[in-house]
């Protein structure tokens, strides 16, 4: 995917085994992708959520949902190197995030409880990704368990209509974080011509794989207010005396 106008940069010859579209070290001599700067969303807003969930006193699992979602820190630092060491930085806590992700859904409305077979079987799926470190199984996994939270949420919304709109509008924002994640990536060549746009605007507008940062980001910062919302009415909700 690396187009042909990269230029050397402070980390070196990239190492990682993708590069993506973006062209190397063009903005700065220190980060080699600068659409490294979008993984902003996956590093503040959920510590805050975090701090925030940590005060409220809910569950430790949701603490986790949300420093899962700092994932943006590994791809920050991939993006920015394109060293090897940091792809598996940014690769790897995608798949262990996502695990906490489906263990909060499978104990949705079910406070306080642990499964135990859940914790190993996902236990056991990030370990054989992190065994077998290759990006496409790495991505094709992570696809399957982004697919069971979506399906699972799908069904708590039969249950719960009322997170309807909040479900849809997380999925929605974050499919077309994927899609354009695609686009990036297929038509590359296509896009490396972006440099020759009249203003500024326009390289920053095409830069989807920056827009998959921000969507995914928003769409699963959304996702966890989804069984947030579901669970604070339980939590809050005094038994009739
Ligand atoms: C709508 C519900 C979504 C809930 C998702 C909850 C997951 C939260 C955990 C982490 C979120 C991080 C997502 C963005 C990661 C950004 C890092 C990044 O860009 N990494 C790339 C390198 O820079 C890396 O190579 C990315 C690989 C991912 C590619 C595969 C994406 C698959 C998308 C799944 C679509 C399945 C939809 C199924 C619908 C039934
Ligand atoms: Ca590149
Ligand atoms: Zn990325």
């Amino acid at each position: 995917m690396a187009p042909s106008v990269d230029r050397q940069g402070h980390w070196g010859r990239p190492t990682s085994t993708l590069d993506w579209c973006e062209e190397n070290y063009v903005v700065s001599y220190y980060i080699a992708e600068f659409n490294t700067v979008s993984n902003l969303i996956m590093i503040i807003p959920p510590i805050c959520g975090a701090i925030q969930t940590f005060r409220d006193g809910l569950e430790f699992r949701y603490i986790c949902s949300f420093i899962g979602l700092t994932v943006g820190i590994g791809s920050w630092c991939f993006h920015m190197t394109l060293l090897y060491e940091m792809q598996l930085l940014d690769e790897l806590p995608m798949i262990y995030s996502t695990c906490v992700f489906v263990y909060c859904y499978e104990c949705f409305k079910q406070e306080k409880t642990i499964s135990f077979f859940l914790i190993a079987l996902l236990l056991l799926f990030s370990i054989s990704v992190t065994v077998w470190k290759e990006p496409v199984f790495h991505q094709v996994m992570y696809g399957a368990l982004v697919a069971c939270l979506v399906i699972r949420s799908v069904f708590i919304v039969t249950v719960y209509p009322w997170l309807r709109p909040l479900c849809y509008t997380s999925l929605g924002i974050f499919m077309l974080g994927f899609l354009l994640w695609n686009i990036d990536n297929i038509f590359c060549d296509s896009l490396a011509s972006r440099q020759t746009l009249p203003s500024g605007v326009g390289v920053v507008l095409t830069q989807f794989h920056a827009w998959w940062h921000i969507l995914t980001g928003l769409g699963s910062y959304l996702h966890i207010l989804l069984f947030l919302c579901g669970v604070w009415p339980t939590l809050h909700m005094e038994p009739q005396k």
